[in-house]
């Protein structure tokens, strides 16, 4: 995998583009044995089409409950969630988005190429068509010549792409993305950021992405929207002005300048920097 360039990720400062993700007044209340925990609290957020947003706070603040409102798997308590400009639980029967996590997923007994026509073949979708996309997929995460592997013998970042590759495979518009870097190591961890960027910019697809690392956030985000600590209300957005985001950024002024922003914004939302990564 070789460093990536993408441009066209500039304009942090302009009004996003209205239409991938419109989340307006939610609220999210769990009911637990020991009492309500109040994990989301008056939550706006305009997510453009094509937009690359992250979602960052304290371990606990919320961002996965908000990341499985926005797919439908949480109904909220209040407010309203549109995805692709219908309600969210329309977008999730449409298969609107994909969603990658940190463990990628994938069945052990099927090959890469079977991993990745999974959801396909849930969908219906003609055999001659599928084995054509999940070329097109694997190609497209540079692992065309694993197609007859299986999970087993690949590395973490290697599994993290056909995971995203299967989260592609039905060309949803969304991606959303729980921390799926996690577990790499840093190398392959930076080399995936770029290859995300890549995939970003090639495919259009807006993502969505959960971290807890600033740098990455800041690396990846033309938004970086902090949570503050529970309940999570949005304690800042920090626009991200990067005009061109190769690995010569990690040593740009306003690469550091964003980082500081995002900490700042941290501390400002009395959210103690604790389970968010300097690194
Ligand atoms: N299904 C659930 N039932 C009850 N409580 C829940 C449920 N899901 C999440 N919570 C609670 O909601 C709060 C927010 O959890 P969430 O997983 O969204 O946080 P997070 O910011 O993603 O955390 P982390 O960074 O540690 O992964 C936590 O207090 C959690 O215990």
């Amino acid at each position: 995998m070789t460093s990536t360039t993408t441009s066209g990720l500039a304009g942090a400062h302009a009004a996003a583009p209205a239409g991938a993700v419109s989340i307006r007044g939610v609220d999210q209340v769990f009911a637990t044995r020991g009492g309500e925990v109040r994990a989301l609290d008056g939550i706006d957020l305009e997510i453009g089409r094509g937009e690359l947003v992250s979602l960052i706070g304290p371990s606990g603040c919320g961002k996965s409950t908000l990341l499985r409102v926005i797919a439908d798997l949480v109904t909220p308590t209040r407010g309203e969630v549109v995805v692709n400009g219908k309600p969210a639980h329309q977008a999730r029967l449409d298969q609107d988005y994909g969603m990658a996590f940190q463990a990628a997923g994938l069945l052990p007994w099927r090959t890469v190429a079977g991993n990745v026509e999974l959801p396909l073949e849930v969908h219906g979708t003609k055999r001659s068509e599928r084995r054509e996309r999940v070329a097109e997929l694997l190609d497209l995460v540079g692992l065309a010549d694993f197609a007859k592997a299986r999970p087993g013998e690949l590395s973490g970042g290697m599994q993290q792409r056909v995971a995203i590759a299967r989260a592609l495979a039905p060309r949803p518009p969304l991606l959303l993305m729980d921390e799926p870097f996690g577990a790499l190591d840093e190398m392959t961890r930076e080399r995936m950021q770029a290859e995300l960027l890549r995939i970003g910019t090639e495919t259009g697809t807006t993502v969505v992405f959960v971290t807890h690392s600033i740098p990455e956030a800041v690396f990846l985000s033309q938004r970086v929207v902090v949570l503050s600590a529970r309940p999570g209300r949005i304690a800042g957005i920090v626009p991200v002005d990067l005009a061109e985001r190769d690995e010569s950024v990690r040593e740009d002024p306003r690469f550091f300048a964003g980082i500081t922003a995002v900490r700042e914004t941290l501390r400002g939302g009395g959210a103690p920097v604790g389970g968010v990564e300097d690194r």
